[in-house]
């Protein structure tokens, strides 16, 4: 079999954040052929996000999976909208995010530059012992 590809993706909320983290985290579990290890939650002020001053609760994952990124990147949008981040709730209520699941991080490719400084991006990792990839 090929050699797995390894990310780090986020999951944040700021609406029913329990909730919405644990059927993301369960949904996951079940795809098949791949592996995944969680941070603890954490909860932390917005950053840049103008439209709310409501907390968000953030995890960080790191895994390995056997698909490739356009069909990873593929579920995890579908997951998004099956856990109620619809085009509909992004229109009428951009202030809530039920979840917003954000690939970081691509075997050696940084996929979000912009996320690389978030403070619970930084904790997650420390908390699961991983480094990001080394920009050249
Ligand atoms: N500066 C901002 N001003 C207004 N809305 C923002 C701002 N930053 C983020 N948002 C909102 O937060 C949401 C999540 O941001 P994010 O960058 O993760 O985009 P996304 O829509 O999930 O797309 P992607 O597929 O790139 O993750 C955006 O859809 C937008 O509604
Ligand atoms: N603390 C924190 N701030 C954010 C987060 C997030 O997950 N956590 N996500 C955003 C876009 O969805 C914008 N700001």
């Amino acid at each position: 079999m090929s050699t797995p590809h390894r990310f780090i993706l986020t999951l944040g909320s700021n609406t029913q954040a329990e909730h919405h983290i644990a059927y993301v985290q369960k949904r996951l579990f079940s795809f098949g052929g791949c592996r995944l290890r969680c941070s603890t939650p954490r909860r932390s002020a917005p950053v840049e996000f103008p439209l709310s001053s409501t907390p968000f609760t953030d995890v960080v994952i790191v895994g390995d999976t056997h698909d490739e990124l356009t069909l990873f990147s593929r579920k995890l949008k579908e997951l998004e909208q099956e856990a109620g981040r619809t085009p509909e709730q992004r229109a009428t209520r951009p202030e809530e995010i039920p979840i917003d699941i954000d690939l970081i991080t691509w075997d050696e490719q940084i996929l979000k530059p912009r996320d690389l400084s978030r403070p619970y991006l930084r904790l997650g990792l420390t908390e699961l012992g991983v480094e990001l990839p080394q920009v050249p």
